[in-house]
């Protein structure tokens, strides 16, 4: 598609040498202008240089590579990726002097982490007794918790063990720390802090980094935290100014995650950066620009589609009820089409959103009823549904890994094979040996299946077949006498053959180890960027993606706004999240609500409709039961 530049978006494509600080609202075309400005940039530009163009999630990283991969050797000349990603580059290419001499294992899973605190607080006699005197183990488990979110945000504001005032903190955080490192493993905060640490304790390397990549251009600003940024300040040091940062506060969604949007001012302070602002709006029709201005005063937009939209609500009487009425409302799009969305609607044209994952939990059973294909993203993490492959991803990281404690400790105790523990202490420099050990103990069907699949991959140094695994395990499924088990393999067998694929095409060069494999999937560079069938999304996956129709499902006071958000802050932010949600769409925008809940332990509860539906003016404000169920307004 050939779209004419704007007049602000040609001058940013345009802009050479210096800092830039972009200041973009949903649908202005930040994206559009990062891209153009590399692809610029690469075209125009003489010498030997690279762009580092860093983007917040991976689906934005993916769709900027497919822009612009007809650039010849776009990869060798671009670093388009995650700050994390490019972290990872970092360490595993320049890591020893923070201690990590070849491609780091990344410990990306909560549960995984919230383990090997558990049982390296347990090694310690001063919080083994701070977790055994709590009798509880709900108590207990919300300790864990608060002490991982602890650790979590100390690495976030670079703080290391010694730094911690509190003893107890201190104890936990280096337990933890140790913890890790016996597994040979990271995570994911320390893929920031020990590169801050390498450009700030190696500046020589920090300044390779900067004289290789002449340009950096960062998306999503608002969404900084404090090691992002001071990770960005140490690479760039005093010298590197050709920063460009887009950003959006009205966008900034992940506050409670610790991300700022202070640090916008405080580029544009610390690097001296010219400034300006993209108000227009290409992307959305008229309804959905004025739902946004309603939500916030404050945004200054031009709506540039002359196309009206639509804008509709629809009341359920109770959750499977809104659920059919959703299907319903998009039954009759794809039936009858609308008259502002050019040619037919397709399933891939419209999304769900949820504030978060339960309220998509009803329309997912309607969508399986009716057997509308549908994909989620409510999740970065890979998570294998099957206890067969669950296993096979298991033993996998223990071949990339054969030192890590943790996820050995998980397969030995899920096979029941506790006593041969000693396993590993003999091994730990082979995981093929190690799970020919296993291999030896044991005489149950899976577990040789999973093993002989490992195996069948022809391991060679530099290589492996990750499609035989995949096959064996197939063929395998047939002997499965439940339905339900093998087509739950077989999904999972086909996520792992998506990962595979979109690693091979992303690394092409013929290296592949298994350790990069795993640690892309971890990264999330692995996910399909968009897929097949109507989308389900919670409000924070879908940053960033636009829609011809967006319902945004569970409109109800607690759920959105969400009930811990009391006041202040936290109540500015589900206002955000509002925002960023009614702006994904491009055409036509639907709410919907049930009239009453049932919680989970049985009990039916009234819901009334959000203050967002009144914000926009679809309910009266003295009308808080909202129309008659079933009722399209
Ligand atoms: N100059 C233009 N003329 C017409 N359409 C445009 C122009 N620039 C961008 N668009 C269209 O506007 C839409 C929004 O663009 P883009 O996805 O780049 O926005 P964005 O600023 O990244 O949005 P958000 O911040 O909400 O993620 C896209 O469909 C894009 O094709």
């Amino acid at each position: 598609m050939n779209i004419q530049l704007s007049e602000t978006q040609r001058k940013i494509v345009e802009h050479g040498e210096g800092p830039l600080l972009v200041v973009a609202g949903p649908g202005s075309g930040k994206t559009r202008v990062l891209t153009e400005r590399v692809r610029r940039l690469l075209n125009e530009d003489t010498g030997h240089f690279r762009i580092l163009a860093l983007t917040f999630t991976n689906k934005a990283a993916n769709e900027m590579k497919e822009r612009l991969s007809e650039i010849p050797n776009i990869e060798k000349r671009a670093f388009i990726g995650t700050l994390h990603s490019f972290c990872m580059e970092v360490l595993a290419n320049r890591g020893k002097p923070v201690g990590i001499d070849e491609l780091p294992n990344i410990f990306e899973s909560y549960q995984d982490r919230k383990q090997v605190l558990f049982q390296a607080a347990m090694a310690n006699p001063y919080l083994r007794h701070k977790l055994n005197i709590i009798l509880d183990a709900n108590t207990q488990d919300r300790l864990l918790n608060r002490w991982l979110d602890m650790i979590s945000s100390a690495k976030n504001n670079l703080f290391v063990p010694e730094m911690m005032d509190n003893e107890t903190d201190r104890q936990v955080y280096e337990a933890y720390n140790n913890g890790l490192r016996v597994s040979y493993a990271i995570d994911f905060d320390d893929l920031l802090l020990l590169t801050y640490r390498l450009f700030q304790e190696r500046p020589k390397i920090a300044d390779f980094y900067r004289r290789q990549y002449r340009y950096i251009c960062i998306d999503e600003g608002q969404d900084l935290n404090e090691a992002q940024y001071q990770v960005i300040s140490a690479l760039c040091g005093l010298e590197h100014r050709n920063v460009m940062i887009v950003g959006d506060k009205k966008q900034a969604i992940f506050v409670w995650n610790g991300a700022n949007p202070k640090y916008l001012d405080q580029f544009e302070r610390d690097f001296g950066a010219k400034k300006i602002f993209m108000n227009d709006n290409f992307r959305s029709s008229q309804v959905v620009v004025n739902a946004a201005k309603s939500l916030v005063s404050e945004y200054e937009v031009e709506g540039q589609l002359p196309i009206a939209g639509s804008i509709e609500l629809m009341e359920g009487i109770d959750e499977q009820h809104e659920a059919r009425l959703v299907l319903d409302y998009i039954q009759n799009l794809l039936n009858e089409g609308h008259r502002d969305v050019e040619g037919p609607i397709t399933l891939e044209r419209c999304a769900l959103l949820g504030r978060n994952r339960y309220v998509l939990s009803a329309v997912e059973d309607e969508l399986n009823k009716r057997h509308w294909p549908y994909y989620k993203q409510l999740s970065a993490q890979q998570e294998s549904e099957s206890s067969l492959i669950q296993d096979f991803e298991l033993c996998l990281r223990l071949l990339a890994n054969p030192r890590d404690r943790l996820h050995f400790s998980m397969l030995i105790a899920r096979w029941d094979m506790r006593e041969d523990a000693s396993d590993f202490g003999q091994h730990v420099s082979d995981g093929l040996r190690l799970l020919s050990a296993l291999k030896r103990r044991t005489s149950d069907n899976d577990r040789l299946a999973v093993i002989l699949a490992l195996e069948s991959m022809d391991w060679t140094e530099e290589n492996f077949k990750f499609k035989n695994a995949m096959e064996y395990l197939y063929d395998y499924s047939e002997t499965k006498e439940s339905q339900e088990e093998r087509a739950l393999i077989i999904e999972d067998i086909r996520t792992w053959q998506k990962h595979w694929n979109y690693y091979l095409r992303s690394q092409p060069g013929g290296y592949h180890t298994l350790t990069s494999f795993l640690g892309q999937v971890a990264l999330g560079t692995t996910q399909q960027p968009r897929q097949e069938g109507l989308a389900l999304l919670t409000v924070h996956s879908a940053k960033g993606l636009e829609f011809d129709v967006v319902v945004v499902m569970g409109m109800a006071e607690g759920t959105f706004p969400d009930y811990r958000a009391r006041d202040g802050p936290a109540l500015e932010e589900e206002m955000r999240d509002a925002f960023v949600a009614v702006t994904r769409s491009k055409r036509l925008l639907a709410f919907s609500y049930p009239r009453t809940k049932l919680m989970p332990w049985g009990s039916e509860r009234k819901q009334r409709p959000s203050r967002y539906l009144s914000i926009i003016g679809l309910i009266k404000p003295d009308n808080p039961r909202g129309p008659n169920p079933g009722k399209i307004v």
